[in-house]
C-alpha cells in the first residue's frame, strides 16, 4: 500500500470508469504522479481510499497483472474536496463520455477561481480523453462559461486545454473487485504540444505533436469507424461481442473494407505512407479479434445518435471520402447498420428508433446526420437502410 506524497505531482482524474482506470491512471502515476479520481461511485470511493492501489490484467497470452499505486478518491459531489484538489493539481484529466463534460465544468472552474484567489500561477494542464475531435477545446467552452469574465485572461495565463487523443480498448468490466480492470495490451495517448503552457507536463509513453489534426483522425476514423462498423454489423447478425463478429469471415472482411474507405481518404488527405498505413489496419483487425477480451457489441455501439452525428467517426470519414471521389459503398452500409441499432437499454438507441416510427428516414438522416436531402449521400444511406429493413422483414416473415 501507499500513501499520498507531498513531494509528487498531483494528477485529478474526472471518472473512474474503463478508460480511467484502465489506462490514463495507470499511465499518470507510471509517470510520478499521485492520481485522485473524482467518481459518482461511492463504493469505489472507499476501496481507492482504504487500498490505494488497484489491480490491472493485461489482456495478453500470459494476463501479467499490473498494480496502479498512490491513488485516491473524491466524490464528484463534494465540491469542496474537488476544488482543493484541484488547486494542486499540475494536471486534470477526464475519461466520463463526451456528453457529461458539462456534468464537471463548474467544479473545475471553481478551482481555477481558487488558484487565481490564491495567486497560484504554476501551470495546469486539463486534457479531455474522449472520442471526439477537440475534446478539451469543448471542455474549456464549458468551464469558462461557469468563469466570470473578468478572470478569463487570468486563467488563459497558467491553465491550458491541449486536445488529445487516446487509443486502448478497454470492455466492461465484471470483476468481483470494483476496482480491478483487464485491457489490451496495445496503447497511443497523443497530446497536441501547441496548446501546451511554457512547462511541459511529463507524462511518460505519451506522444506529443504539433498539431493533432491527422492523428486524432486516423484514430477515430480507423479504429472507432471499424469497432462501431463490426458493432453494428454483428448486431444485425444477432451477435453479442466483437470477438465473435471478427471470427465470422464475411463480417469480418466488411469491417476490413470500411478501413480501407476511411484508409484511402486518410491517405490522401494527410499524406500517409500507405504502407503503414496497411500494417495499422492490420494491427486493428488483430486488436478487435483479441480473443483474452469479450467487448460487448452493446458497449461498442452505444449511443448511436453521438457515432451518427455529422462530425464523428462515421458521417465525417463518408463526407470527405466521397468529397475526394472515393468509394464510400462500405461506409455508407456501415451508417445503414447503425440506423438499425435499436437495444433498448441504450436510451440513443431507444430514441433514434422512436424517430424512425415518427417520421420517415429522409427526416431522421437531415435532423440527425446532417446531411440533407439534396446531397446525394443521403440518397445512399436512406436506399441502404431501407435494403437492411426488408431484408429483415423477409427473414422475420420466413421464420
Ligand atoms: N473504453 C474504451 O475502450 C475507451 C478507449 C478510448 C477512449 N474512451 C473514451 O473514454 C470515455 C469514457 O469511456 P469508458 O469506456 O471509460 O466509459 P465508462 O462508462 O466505463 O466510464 C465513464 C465513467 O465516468 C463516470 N462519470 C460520468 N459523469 C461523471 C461526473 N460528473 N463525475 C465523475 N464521474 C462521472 C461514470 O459514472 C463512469 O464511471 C468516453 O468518452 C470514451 O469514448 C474509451
Ligand atoms: O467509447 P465510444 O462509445 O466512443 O466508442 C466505443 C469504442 O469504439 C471505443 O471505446 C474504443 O474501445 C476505444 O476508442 C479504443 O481506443
Amino acid at each position: 500500500m501507499n500513501d499520498v506524497n507531498i513531494d509528487r505531482p498531483k494528477a485529478v482524474h474526472f471518472g473512474a470508469g474503463n478508460i480511467g482506470r484502465g489506462f490514463i491512471g495507470l499511465i499518470l502515476t507510471k509517470s510520478g504522479y499521485d492520481v485522485c479520481f473524482v467518481t459518482r461511485s461511492q463504493t469505489k470511493i472507499e476501496q481507492f481510499n482504504l487500498r490505494k492501489e488497484y489491480p490491472i490484467t493485461i489482456a495478453n497470452e500470459t494476463k501479467d497483472r499490473i498494480l496502479v499505486k498512490n491513488v485516491e478518491a473524491v466524490s464528484t459531489d463534494d465540491t469542496l474536496s474537488v476544488v482543493k484538489k484541484i488547486v494542486d493539481a499540475k494536471i486534470i484529466t477526464t475519461a466520463l463520455g463526451v456528453s457529461n463534460l458539462p456534468t464537471i465544468a463548474e467544479n473545475i472552474a471553481l478551482g481555477i477561481k481558487a488558484r487565481i484567489i490564491k495567486n497560484n500561477k504554476n501551470p495546469l494542464h486539463i486534457i479531455a480523453c474522449e472520442n471526439i475531435i477537440g475534446a478539451s477545446s469543448k471542455l474549456k467552452k464549458y468551464v469558462y462559461s461557469y468563469l466570470p469574465a473578468s478572470m478569463h485572461e487570468q486563467a488563459s495565463q497558467f491553465v491550458a486545454f491541449p486536445n488529445a487523443a487516446v487509443d486502448r480498448i478497454v470492455p466492461v468490466q465484471y470483476h468481483k473487485d470494483p476496482l480491478e480492470v483487464t485491457v489490451e495490451p496495445y496503447f497511443e495517448w497523443v497530446i497536441e504540444s501547441s496548446q501546451l503552457q511554457e512547462k511541459l507536463p511529463t507524462i511518460q509513453d505519451v506522444q506529443f505533436v504539433d498539431s493533432l489534426d491527422a492523428y486524432i483522425e486516423r484514430k477515430l476514423f480507423t479504429v472507432n469507424t471499424a469497432h462501431c462498423s463490426a458493432a453494428y454489423f454483428g448486431y444485425l447478425k444477432g451477435y453479442s461481442t466483437i470477438q465473435e463478429v471478427m471470427k465470422d469471415p464475411q463480417l469480418s472482411m466488411e469491417v476490413q473494407k470500411v478501413m480501407n474507405e476511411t484508409g484511402e481518404m486518410l491517405i490522401e488527405k494527410y499524406d500517409l505512407d500507405e504502407q503503414e498505413h496497411k500494417r495499422y489496419i492490420r494491427k486493428i483487425l488483430h486488436r478487435f479479434a483479441n480473443p483474452n477480451l469479450k467487448d460487448k457489441i452493446v458497449r461498442v455501439g452505444r449511443s448511436p445518435l453521438r457515432k451518427l452525428s455529422i462530425n464523428d467517426r462515421l458521417v465525417k470519414p463518408t463526407v470527405q471520402a466521397y468529397e475526394l471521389g472515393m468509394d464510400i459503398s462500405n461506409l455508407t452500409k456501415a451508417i445503414a447498420a447503425a440506423l438499425h441499432f435499436d437495444y433498448i437499454k441504450d436510451p440513443e438507441a431507444v430514441k433514434l428508433n422512436e424517430e424512425l416510427e415518427k417520421y420517415d428516414i429522409h427526416l431522421v438522416i437531415s435532423k440527425y446526420l446532417g446531411i440533407p436531402k439534396a446531397h446525394p449521400i443521403h440518397e445512399k444511406v436512406a436506399a441502404k437502410y431501407k435494403e437492411i429493413k426488408n431484408r429483415n422483414l423477409k427473414v422475420k416473415t420466413l421464420s
